[in-house]
């Protein structure tokens, strides 16, 4: 097999990969499915408000930037339990600054909407 073929089979096997990632996240995380459940919510607001091409692209943005940090989130929460099973203030740190991770990401997610929605409903 070619240098080339090798690279295209490789990239491919690692979006298989991936998308078993997201099909776990999806299964098994409830953050990640309210977070869908909104993301839901808001596009279905898109459509009915009928926004501009600018407001679809932070919305979007803005849906891809919380659900990617929730997942990279659940991924430290993972690797943190697999490599300390016990409790650990250090993994109780660790846990946290992920999580507010996710928070700053949801709350700048939360003022973009405000921002799109709020001159439209009221
Ligand atoms: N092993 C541990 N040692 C110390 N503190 C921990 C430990 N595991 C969890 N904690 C504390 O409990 C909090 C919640 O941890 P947990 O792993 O249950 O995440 P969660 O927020 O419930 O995750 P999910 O996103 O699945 O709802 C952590 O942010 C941390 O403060």
């Amino acid at each position: 097999m070619s240098e080339k073929e090798s690279f295209f089979k490789n990239r491919l096997k690692s979006v298989g990969f991936a998308f078993k990632g997201l099909v776990i996240l999806i299964k098994t995380e409830n953050s990640i499915k309210l977070q869908l459940g909104i993301a839901i919510l808001v596009t279905l607001a898109g459509v009915y408000f009928n926004i501009s091409k600018t407001e679809w692209l932070f919305q979007i943005a803005m849906i891809g930037l919380v659900m990617s940090v929730e997942g990279l989130n659940t991924a430290v929460e993972h690797l943190a339990d697999f490599i300390h099973p016990e409790h650990h203030q250090k993994i109780g740190l660790i846990k946290d600054v992920a999580a507010g991770a996710v928070f700053i990401a949801s709350i700048m997610a939360v003022i973009t909407a405000i921002i799109i929605y709020f001159p439209k409903i009221f």
